[in-house]
């Protein structure tokens, strides 16, 4: 059976999953997509389903009696709308992250989701797909390095465009290690602080870059993530892990050495989307497989609400420079692990 997909959203990592569906994820296929801007919703049908209709709205798409499940890849401001459409239609759907840019609508979605009593959320949290991720967890929970002290990690973009904002340092680019440090040691927050370093000249006026921002966990291990956006050599994700034993450090890419000229280099990445390519193949199918047998495995709604609120609150750091508590409702049963 191919399960039939609508994708709202078709910028950069829209067309990249529809990319993904149509040529390398087993058993899917874009049926619709749709955009705000409708052109380019076509333009990526034209490229990769040209078969796909294009409906004038999200609320359309989801809509269609072909349409099985749904691909949210729009502004994240919008995922929420989209996603609780898709649950009202008792429809999978694949949310990019963030869940929402608010707590509060990601509360909504995990009382809907409850509600019905069926799992149709996953959140397009891709790290704990990725190799080097799982393998690091493997070790960890293997007792390995003893039990875990402290975690130093590192998030670096090249540069980001004029609509990049300081609170997307937090809600678009932290909020990866925000979900996968909970996903690897098993822990959930309950502080974060902001401090920031020396400012970087490279970075756009209305910017403070780099940041780095300290977490503690409720087993009392601490973590500190830079986030650095302009860093200009690469596009460079670090993870190292302390432990009683030892220490555990997240694997690089595979990248050929060369050695010429009395120099030892190999090639540093610029783009997320070639960095954890292997990581976003086998997240879709997951999602792909998991509709079809009636279980999500990857992120769950739950996981994205942990997640905002963790970013809302580094988000009140980084204005207020204090150590702010992270507070968390009551996990519905629903969610037990
Ligand atoms: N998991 C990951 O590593 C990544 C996730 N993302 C997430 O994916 C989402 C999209 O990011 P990009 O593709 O980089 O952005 P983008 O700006 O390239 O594309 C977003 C598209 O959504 C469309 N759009 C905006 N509002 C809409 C609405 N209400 N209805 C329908 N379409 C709408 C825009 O016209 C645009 O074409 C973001 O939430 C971002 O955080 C992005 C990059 C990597
Ligand atoms: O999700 C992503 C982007 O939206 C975000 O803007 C980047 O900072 C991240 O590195 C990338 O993984």
């Amino acid at each position: 059976m191919t399960l039939k997909i609508g994708v709202i959203g078709a910028g950069a990592i829209g067309e990249d999953h529809t990319r993904r569906c149509m040529q390398v994820v087993s058993g899917a296929e874009i049926v619709a997509i749709t955009d705000v801007n409708l052109a380019r919703a076509r333009e990526v049908a034209d490229k990769y389903a040209p078969d796909a209709k294009v409906p004038e709205s999200g609320e359309a798409l989801i809509a269609l009696p072909e349409v099985e499940a749904i691909i949210v890849t729009s502004w994240g401001g919008t995922h929420a709308q989209y996603v609780l459409e898709a649950l009202k239609h008792g429809k999978y759907v694949f949310c990019e992250k963030p869940l929402a840019t608010e707590a509060e609508d990601c509360r909504k979605i995990v009382e809907t989701e409850a509600a019905l009593g069926r799992r149709l959320v996953q959140v397009g949290f891709m790290r704990p797909y990725d190799s080097g991720y799982r393998a690091l967890k493997k070790l960890i929970d293997a007792g390995e390095i003893g039990e875990v002290l402290m975690v130093h990690a590192a998030h670096r973009n090249a540069r980001v465009g004029e609509n990049y904002t300081i609170q997307m340092s937090v809600t678009d680019t932290l909020v990866h290690e925000l979900d996968v440090f909970r996903w690897m040691l098993a822990d959930d927050y309950v502080s974060a602080q902001v401090v920031f370093p020396r400012r970087t000249s490279k970075a756009l006026p209305h910017m403070r870059d780099p940041q780095i921002i300290m977490l503690e966990t409720r087993k009392g291990i601490r973590i500190d993530v830079e986030v650095f956006v302009n860093c200009q050599y690469g596009y460079d994700i670090k993870c190292a892990v302390v432990g009683e034993l030892g220490e555990a450090i997240l694997p690089l890419p595979a990248a050929v050495e060369v050695r010429k000229s009395a120099k030892q280099s190999c090639e540093i990445m610029t783009d997320w989307k070639d960095r954890f390519i292997a990581a976003y193949d086998v997240e879709l199918q997951d999602f792909v497989d998991g509709v079809k047998a009636g279980k999500l495995n990857g992120a769950t709604s739950w996981d994205g609400y942990c997640a905002s609120v963790a970013a809302d609150v580094c988000v009140k750091a980084q204005e207020s420079g204090r150590i702010e508590p992270i507070t968390m409702m009551d996990r519905p049963a629903f969610y037990d692990r």
